[in-house]
């Protein structure tokens, strides 16, 4: 371990090669390419800023365990204080199974099925977070099956546009989830109905990597209203969960898309008078700036028309350049002055999109040089895959100087673990 700790600062030169105090250029001689890194320092302060601009409000951070799964991190947000929003029995398991409480879970997503809404129930989570009428009736049915109450939250769809990518913009009339204000009425009109779901409840998730104020105060005004004329009927309102969004800053020297002074003034004020709880769920904010996806040159080809540098992380490492057309600074962890040149940032996988970056300006590379894709954190490795049969990619968490090894590269045996050729055929 020793040998990859600085014997000194980074001078400003070399700053790009360290993360946590840790050199990346010590840790990569000894860890196969490619290789997630988080920084543990800096999710801790972005779980501390967000919770200082929330000061004063009675606030629950429940992160959106999606962002990134990796259990180090999510035993991180237990010994943090921070709970969980989970999508999945999956999601849910990984959770407790990190020491995260079930009084701190709650529970979204259109497509939960009657397994795992039994589950959580008798897990014991904080909410869940209903989609539709349908789920509703389904936690009641099956709520009452267990002689439990379950505690649940209409999400609202309030027909707010994000601003953001269209595949991952969620508060739209449009889209799968949540219902509308109007269809929210009529549940809890009819919420006496429901012996075993205590309907207490709002949330709303309007999108992610939203970069303005402006959506977040639409939204929260919406739910606001709702709010308030729900009261006025004599509902009263435990706990309205703002869900996530918070965009971040994916390109160095730009400004953060939005201060979390701002968000929490904009749920301070259209909040204002509420006396319940506010529960929170954000993903990449807390991780995506703490991690950086490690990989090597493996060659540079000349093309017809441009020069493709080609590494040994693709798309299955990394999918959002190719999902979203994501941006990604790539940094070279390279000695030296050389010249500077235009390359297309490509992987091994036999598809056109396993494309990081286009016509990109770097240093000239060389066949092994240590190149550091950032902001990587979140909806990286969470969304990583085996495509092409390539292996998982290891993790390691940084803290303070120090490294953990939190998941090595994943073995061929492991690959095909589970799976046989179909030599004992049964009758259907
Ligand atoms: C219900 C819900 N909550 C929270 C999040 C987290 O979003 P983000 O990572 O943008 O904070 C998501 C994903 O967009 C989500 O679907
Ligand atoms: N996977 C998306 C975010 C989706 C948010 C989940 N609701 C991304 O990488 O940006």
């Amino acid at each position: 371990m020793p040998q990859i700790l600085s014997s000194s600062p980074p001078d400003a030169q070399d700053a790009d090669a360290f993360f946590d105090g840790v050199d990346l250029r010590r840790l990569a001689e000894r860890l196969p390419t490619p290789f997630h890194a988080y920084s543990a320092h800096a999710i801790r302060q972005r779980i501390d800023g967000l919770q200082q601009a929330l000061h004063g409000l009675d606030a629950t951070l429940c992160y959106a365990v999606k962002a990134n799964s990796t259990l180090a991190i999510l035993h991180l947000m237990a010994e943090a204080g921070v709970g969980a929003d989970i999508v999945s029995s999956g999601e849910l398991w990984r959770s407790l199974h990190a020491g995260i409480p079930a009084e701190r879970i709650v529970f979204s997503g259109v497509g939960k099925t009657e397994q795992e809404i039994a589950e959580a129930l008798a897990a014991g989570i904080l909410r869940f977070n209903v989609e539709s009428a349908d789920e509703l009736h389904t936690l009641q049915r099956l709520a009452s099956d267990l002689h439990i109450a379950a505690r649940a939250a209409v999400r609202i769809n309030p027909d707010v546009d994000a601003q953001t990518h269209a595949k991952i913009s969620t508060g739209k009339a449009e889209n799968k989830f949540g219902v509308s204000i109007a269809e929210a009425r009529r549940w809890f009109a009819e919420a006496g109905r429901l012996t075993h779901v205590r309907l207490d409840g709002l949330h709303v998730h309007i999108g992610s990597q939203i970069l303005s104020v402006e959506p977040f105060r639409l939204a929260l005004q919406r739910v606001a209203a709702f709010w308030r004329e729900l009261e006025a009927n004599g509902h009263a309102i435990a706990s309205i969960d703002v869900g996530g969004g918070l965009g971040v800053c994916y390109r160095a020297g730009q400004d953060h898309p939005v201060a979390p002074a701002d968000y929490a003034a904009a749920i301070r004020e259209a909040l204002a008078g509420f006396r319940g709880r506010i529960l929170l769920e954000p993903g990449r904010y807390l991780v995506a700036e703490a991690g950086v996806l490690l990989t090597r040159v493996i060659r540079i080809k000349q093309g017809e028309r441009q020069n493709f540098l080609v590494l040994d992380a693709a798309m299955n490492d990394l999918l959002r350049p190719s999902l979203y057309d994501a941006w990604h600074d790539i940094v070279p962890l390279v000695d030296g002055q050389r010249e500077r040149t235009r390359y297309d940032v490509v992987g091994p996988v036999c598809e056109t999109g396993d494309t990081f970056a286009r016509d990109r300006e770097l240093p000239e590379l060389r066949p092994g040089d240590l190149v550091m894709i950032r902001g990587t954190g979140a909806y990286g490795a969470s969304m990583a895959s085996t495509y092409n049969s390539r292996p998982l990619a290891a993790e390691v968490l940084l803290d303070q100087r120090r490294h953990a090894i939190v998941r090595h590269r994943q073995r061929f045996e492991d690959m095909v673990a589970g799976e046989q050729p179909a030599r004992d055929w049964d009758m259907a």
